[in-house]
């Protein structure tokens, strides 16, 4: 039987936040943001364990007390340059305690506001899937292409174009196979990876509470989300 794993990519330092403390240590309700994904995660039982991918520079982790999380969180230092470099040499830091066909949930540092439901569904739609897939948003406002000047070229069919998401859900293997085949390519998610293999990884509808923390007015909103949710 395929066993559960989540990931979560750490070794970003927020440079659209524009802030001195990287991102995912910033203070969210008395909390670095950081813990509430952590947090999702290990209170998932299907999930046997939970590995954080930090920078081998990372000098803030051992600031806080995670020993509520026991042995289930497990942090590596081994983040990378990009984000895809990061999430490849987590998975391959771990490739002992693995098999090829157990599942990984790879899930933002900046995105603390994932909710049971959102967790529990894509673990349900994608653990029937053949190839994998992600959280995501179906695109809901108008969208404008513009020109040099800032003004608008054209208006572009939002039909089909969804805004991709945390977790992304893929086999250990396939994923692994597709970070290495990536050459100079630097993809933005894992789902990226996988579609050059040619592979056409599933959407699952999530919505707006789940958002990535970029840009400082972000924090704000993920603060009024965690404290209204109710599970
Ligand atoms: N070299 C990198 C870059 C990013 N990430 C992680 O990937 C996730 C999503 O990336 P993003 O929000 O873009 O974070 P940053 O790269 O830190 O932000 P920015 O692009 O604003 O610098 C974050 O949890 C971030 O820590 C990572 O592990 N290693
Ligand atoms: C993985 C991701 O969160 C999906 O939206 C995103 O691609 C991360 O990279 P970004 O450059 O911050 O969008």
């Amino acid at each position: 039987m395929s066993n559960y794993i989540a990931l979560i990519p750490a070794a970003g330092f927020g440079s659209r936040m524009g802030n001195e403390v990287p991102k995912q240590y910033l203070s969210l309700l008395g909390k670095p943001m950081i813990y509430y994904a952590i947090k999702r995660l290990c209170s998932a039982h299907v999930i046997k364990q939970v590995y954080v991918v930090l920078s081998p520079e990372d000098t803030m982790w051992n600031e806080y007390d995670w020993s509520a999380f026991k042995s289930k969180l497990n942090p590596l230092f081994c983040g990378g340059d990009t984000r895809a470099e990061s999430v490849l040499n987590g998975l391959q830091k771990i490739q002992e305690t693995v098999q090829a066909d157990d599942w990984v949930l790879v899930h933002d540092a900046a995105r603390p506001c994932l909710t049971n439901e959102h967790l529990a569904n894509l673990i349900r739609v994608i653990g029937e899937d053949e190839t994998g897939g992600l959280l995501a948003v179906p695109v809901a406002d108008t969208l404008k292409r513009a020109d040099a000047q800032g003004r608008v070229k054209q208006t572009e069919p939002r039909e089909g174009l969804w805004q991709a998401q945390t977790p992304q859900m893929f086999r250990y293997g396939l994923l692994v196979k597709a970070l290495q085949a990536l050459g100079t390519d630097t993809p933005t998610d894992e789902a990226r990876a996988v579609e050059h293999l040619g592979f056409h990884p599933k959407l699952v509808a999530c919505d707006s509470r789940n958002l990535k923390v970029t840009y400082p007015q972000d924090l704000q909103l993920a603060a009024l989300i965690l404290e209204n949710l109710v599970d």
